[in-house]
């Protein structure tokens, strides 16, 4: 690390960091191999150690005598709101950093930051309306404030929800004046609004479901007949939040979105401007994904999500199952870097968040904590004190952290009057049902529990129903034997991030439940526990009264250092920086993506040609949408027809003489013959093993080449994984045998089909003739060369022979799925088409490996055309190709359908687009 010792050193770092970050942007030059030469983990280490750097020396700066430690949280006694720096500050172009003492004013210039416009649900403080203009802004208590609030790298303004409603012009205006003066900007939600997507949506079933506790049983009829309502006002009030960032947004801004109640909002940016840099953070757990699944929207809220170009979580649990998710529900592909589709990727990682935990070393320090200290020791004396600080909600296990401690006074009677369990239960959620019913539980509880073990000068639990202010809060922490954290489910729970912090004296015992994200960062110095079991935990408090100083000091150790090191700054700063790579990285694919077909442009090239040649897919690319409500319907997928809206345009350019249409397709001849009865149209089946010419008589290719004596074997091989995975299905063709798992549980089908391809390998036709390929969900296996290619190749020959053909095609339209690219490769050097040495070179998206005559090959398009042959054809056509063909670029056009990776050089987005380009062609 650099070592610094003058205060332009500063500047020099903060350089260097502009420098880096510029540097991780490519512009349309980032070919320049200066820029590119660094992977995303050099840039993240290298941005690391000089944030590092720039932060020991601030903390030099700070630590000077101490006094401006000690000033900054006198400060924040009179009014935490202050911590925010205000728009004037802001509008200078500096951020400054000011420190205020009763003797002096320091202030710290630095370069203007970059914008980040965090969004939340709630702002970092509520307002309290005071008179017709004039309000009150009260800090918010909870974890996702807390951790903002340490935020500092950053010029940063929130949008968010005030807490309050206001109807009325003058009071709008008002607020948004007093708010604007703390960076905040107000996003305006009715009573109705908030009563059903925040209380309805978010609270009564998002965040049960969230934390593994299923829907509310209360009311449980109301809860699911409300459901579509309370949806509806949840993308309605996500909408009007990403109105609001729109507002005020500017170019080069961060925009980070934060928390279950907006997960409708990187959709709705990105809608409006794809290229706003958008990451979006869940502070809570995220479910497994047969929770997730529960929930009737949950395909649209997970793709909603995925618009966001970062997603993380708290811990990677969390973040594997979104990923699970998105690959189970919506059947997108998870890789170990985050969710693909369509070559667009959203990165999901796992980004614990942390406390500004100096804030919280200093706080100990101050006068007004130590009256606190001084008066709770003496109120307390020599009892050992255990302490919990929750919101009082379901996940927080209040009740049976209650039960556990019952269980403990039960099970010790000597330590009856030596011990108090401190329980601060912050209200919260207080219009919800089921947050009244658990307040009357707790205090039941409470009662009962201080009835049977009281006396008449002390009872065991000490119980408030409220929040505390900071100072109070540090001191509690601070003189705290056991802080108890029994959570059921908690996203992160800073509430043990903050005792850690308070505890370099006394060294506490934090006892932390297993299924709070916390665990994972400090599990190694806490006493983990179950929290529904009881007894587990009972003995837990057991074992924390009775440590030895020894044991509690390396165990505070090990936390201290996990919670002073992961900060909350870290946690921001690694986010928006991993977002920004994040974009870089996009940009990069993006520049591989081809282009939409330009339908206008393929039109008149077609216009002014004379002797064309339309070459199309069949499954995927012309047949009919069977799924138009979002569902998957296997069983109607399976039975291939032709789009029903494209019948008329195929006819009139099959009829028209200067047009000559093939379909190439994997399917066996009876689909085909079925589909395309009625039209002159050229027929491939089988890939091209089977070709139909116009006059509708079929001829087969390959004749010597096609030995077929393993079927038998493979199919017996596919019957076995059929059976064994739901939903598989396999399809015996007449010269080849696919077995298809697209409909099946995505990981379960690829690690069934990776066993298949074992066993296929060093099988009983390891050595047969065959190539196997690997598709995106399917095995096929088929003769060595049968390509898609091969018969493209065969089709021509055939055409021209068949027409006597003489002029030039001087148009070429390829529609579909087997990378066209190919024809352009053989064609200028296709010299005759009655030789049998058609060379195609090998195809990018395929590996292929061969073993003795097996070669696999995977292919990321299940209807992907194989690429090297040495076959000969039973083709013979007289003509010389090379005089036939006269294919300048600009009139060949071909298009992968409803996929982003492809060699093709155009993109349509479905056989919907295939079906308005032929009908333009037709018109
Ligand atoms: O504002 P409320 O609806 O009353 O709730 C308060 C906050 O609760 C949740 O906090 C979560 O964030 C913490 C920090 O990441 C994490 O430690 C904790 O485990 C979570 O429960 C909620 O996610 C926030 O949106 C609320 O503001
Ligand atoms: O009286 C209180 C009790 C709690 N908190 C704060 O509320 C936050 C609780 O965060 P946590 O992550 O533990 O849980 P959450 O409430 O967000 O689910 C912590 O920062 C506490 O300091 C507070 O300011 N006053």
């Amino acid at each position: 690390m650099q070592k610094l010792n003058s205060s332009d050193e500063i500047s020099v770092l903060e350089h260097d960091l502009d420098e880096l970050k510029k540097s991780n942007r490519f512009e349309d030059d980032y070919n320049n191999t200066a820029t590119i030469l660094r992977t995303r983990l050099e840039r993240h280490l290298k941005e690391r150690e000089l944030r590092k750097s720039l932060r020991s020396y601030n903390e030099g700066v700070h630590s000077n005598g101490g006094m401006e430690s000690n000033i900054v949280d006198n400060q924040v006694i009179t009014s935490e709101t202050d911590n925010l720096p205000t728009e004037e500050e802001l509008a200078n172009g500096v951020r400054i950093n000011k420190i205020v003492s009763n003797e002096c004013e320091i202030q710290d210039k630095r370069p203007s930051k970059h914008r980040l416009l965090v969004v939340a649900n709630r702002l970092p403080v509520s307002a309290v309306r005071k008179g017709e203009a004039c309000w009150q802004l009260e800090v918010s208590v909870g974890g996702l404030v807390s951790a903002l609030l340490g935020i500092t790298e950053f010029e940063t303004r929130w949008i968010g929800w005030a807490g309050v409603n206001v109807p009325d012009e003058i009071g709008q205006k008002s607020l948004i004046e007093s708010l604007a003066k703390k960076r905040c900007v107000p996003v305006f939600l009715d009573e109705d609004l908030v009563h059903l997507y925040y209380n309805g949506y978010c609270n009564n079933i998002l965040w049960p479901l969230f934390h593994y506790l299923g829907l509310p049983q209360e009311d449980w009829l109301a809860t699911i007949c409300n459901f579509q309502s309370q949806f509806d006002a949840y993308k309605k009030a996500n909408q009007m939040f990403a109105d609001v960032v729109e507002e005020h947004y500017q170019e080069g801004d961060v925009v980070w979105c934060h928390d279950y109640h907006l997960m409708f909002v990187p959709k709705c940016l990105k809608e409006k401007n794809p290229n706003m840099k958008v990451g979006w953070f869940l502070h809570t757990p995220f479910p497994s994904s047969e929770i997730h699944r529960i929930m009737p929207s949950r395909s649209e809220l997970l793709t909603a999500i995925l618009a966001a170009d970062l997603v993380g979580f708290h811990t990677y649990d969390y973040a594997r199952h979104f990923v699970s998710a998105c690959t189970r529900i919506l059947g997108l592909e998870g890789t170990p870097v985050g969710v693909e589709d369509q070559g667009r990727l959203t990165r999901v990682a796992a980004f614990p968040i942390g406390i500004d935990s100096d804030r919280f070393v200093r706080a100990i320090e101050l006068p007004q904590v130590k009256n606190h200290i001084k008066e709770f020791e003496g109120r307390f004396g020599s009892q050992k004190v255990m302490l919990g600080v929750d919101r009082l909600d379901m996940i927080k296990g209040i009740p049976q952290k209650l039960l556990a401690f019952e269980k403990f006074l039960e099970e010790n009677p000597n330590w009856h009057d030596k011990v108090v369990l401190l329980q601060i239960a912050v209200p919260t959620r207080t219009d919800v049902p089921e947050y009244q019913k658990l307040t009357c539980q707790v205090h039941e509880i409470v009662g009962r529990i201080n009835g049977r073990f009281g006396t008449l000068t002390s009872v065991p639990i000490h119980h408030l129903d409220r929040s505390l202010d900071f100072h109070a809060l540090c001191a509690l922490y601070a003189i705290t034997d056991v802080a108890l954290v029994t959570s059921l489910r908690d996203g992160m729970n800073l509430v043990s991030y903050e005792f850690v912090a308070c505890q370099a004296s006394k060294k506490g015992v934090l006892v932390l439940s297993e299924f709070a994200g916390a665990a994972q960062s400090l599990g190694a110095g806490a006493l983990l526990v179950n929290p529904w079991y009881v007894t587990e935990v009972a003995s837990s408090i057991a074992y924390a009264l009775n440590m030895s100083s020894d044991e509690r000091e390396k165990r505070h150790h090990h936390n201290y250092m996990h919670v002073t090191t992961h900060t909350s700054q870290e946690w921001a700063e690694t986010f928006v920086s991993e977002l920004n790579d994040t974009v870089v990285e996009a940009q990069l694919r993006t520049k591989q993506i081809p282009p939409q077909l330009q339908t206008e442009h393929a039109v008149d090239r077609y216009r002014c040609s004379n002797n064309r040649l339309i070459i199309l897919g069949f499954n995927a690319t012309l047949t009919g949408p069977v799924n138009a409500d979002g569902r998957v319907d296997q069983f109607k997928e399976m039975e291939l027809n032709l789009h029903p809206e494209l019948e008329e345009s195929l006819k009139k350019l099959c009829d028209d003489p200067r047009s000559t249409v093939a379909i190439v397709s994997g399917s066996p001849r009876n689909v085909l013959d079925k589909n395309f009865e009625d039209y002159k149209i050229w027929l491939a089946a089988e890939h091209g093993v089977f070709l139909r010419t116009a006059n509708k008589k079929w001829i087969q290719n390959f004749t010597d080449n096609i030995h077929l004596d393993w079927i038998e074997c493979v199919k017996h091989v596919f019957e076995y994984f059929t059976e064994r995975t739901p939903r598989s299905y396999y399809e015996l063709r007449e010269t080849s045998i696919v077995w298809n798992y697209k409909y099946s549980d995505f990981e379960f089908g690829r690690l069934q089909a990776k066993d298949m391809l074992q066993h296929l390998w060093t099988g009983p036709i390891s050595n047969a003739s065959v190539e196997v390929v690997q598709g995106g969900r399917s095995v096929e296996v088929r003769a060595t060369g049968v390509s898609k290619g091969v018969s493209i190749s065969g089709i021509l020959g055939q055409v021209i022979h068949d027409k006597d053909m003489k002029a030039p095609i001087d148009y070429v339209l390829c529609v579909g799925h087997f990378l066209p690219k190919s024809l352009l490769d053989v064609t200028p050097t296709h010299s005759s088409l009655g030789s049998p040495t058609n060379e195609f070179s090998p195809n990018h998206s395929e590996e292929r490996t061969k073993s003795g005559d097996l070669s696999v090959i995977t292919s990321d398009s299940d209807d992907n055309c194989s690429c090297s042959m040495n076959s000969s054809t039973t083709i013979n056509a007289s003509n010389n190709c090379s005089s036939v063909l006269d294919l300048q670029g600009d009139n060949y056009f071909s298009c992968a359908v409803g996929r982003k990776r492809s060699t093709a050089r155009y993109l349509l987005n479905s056989s919907a687009d295939v079906v308005a380009l032929l009908r333009k062609l037709a018109d």
